[in-house]
């Protein structure tokens, strides 16, 4: 069923092979389609005790917290894009930058499948400032405002927080109902 997958990352295909009685026709659909994942980057820095969000002032998304990143652009790695915009978004270099997971995001109206990187640092360079786009606020672990953030984000934070590499792929409905997920830890 998932032979035809045209996508980059391999795991993909296996998760859904592993999970695809369960998958709705639309994610699968999706992934087996000729899309290119459009890719993205999403930088989260974690003092140990403590996350660094920010709230987005503007546009899609406004008032929900999230980490710093956006879209890989044509040229760029996706190291280079995440170290991009995180000094965009926050003003702050990371200085000890690892890769924690990769997401992928599938819809029921866009057929192209979102692939979110994510990257986690203990240590940056800067001091973290509000930028037209986003104003930054340190969470505890234990309050991170999972209500006011992307539907998904609370079911990998958990890896994310225990420094558990994480791939996920989740499907949603009218753009932001999630209607299904499977969350794999550690290296395949
Ligand atoms: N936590 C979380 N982050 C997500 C999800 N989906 C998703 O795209 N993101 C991240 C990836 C990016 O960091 C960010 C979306 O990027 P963006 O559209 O703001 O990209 P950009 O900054 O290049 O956009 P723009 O200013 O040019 O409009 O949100 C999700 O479900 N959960």
């Amino acid at each position: 069923m998932c032979a035809a997958l045209s996508l980059r990352a391999p795991w993909v295909g296996r998760v859904l092979q592993r999970h695809a009685a369960a998958a709705p026709a639309f994610v699968r659909a999706n992934l087996e389609g000729p899309q290119t994942n459009k890719l993205l980057t999403l930088v989260i820095i974690n003092d140990g005790a403590r996350v660094l969000l920010g709230r987005k002032k503007r546009g899609f998304g406004e008032g929900y917290y999230n980490g710093f990143g956006g879209k890989v652009e044509a040229g760029e790695t996706v190291w280079q894009a995440a170290e991009r915009e995180l000094l965009e978004e926050a003003c702050i270099t990371a200085e000890d930058m690892k890769e924690a997971g990769v997401l992928v995001f599938t819809f029921d109206d866009n057929p192209q499948p979102w692939e979110v990187h994510v990257f986690s640092a203990t240590k940056y360079r800067g001091e973290p400032t509000e930028t037209d786009e986003m104003a930054p606020v340190w969470f505890n672990h234990a309050e991170v405002p999972f209500d006011k953030m992307w539907a998904d984000d609370v079911h990998w934070y958990p890896a994310f927080l225990q420094h558990k590499y994480f791939r996920g792929v989740f499907g949603f409905r009218e753009t932001t109902k999630l209607t299904w997920h499977v969350l794999e830890e550690g290296e395949e």
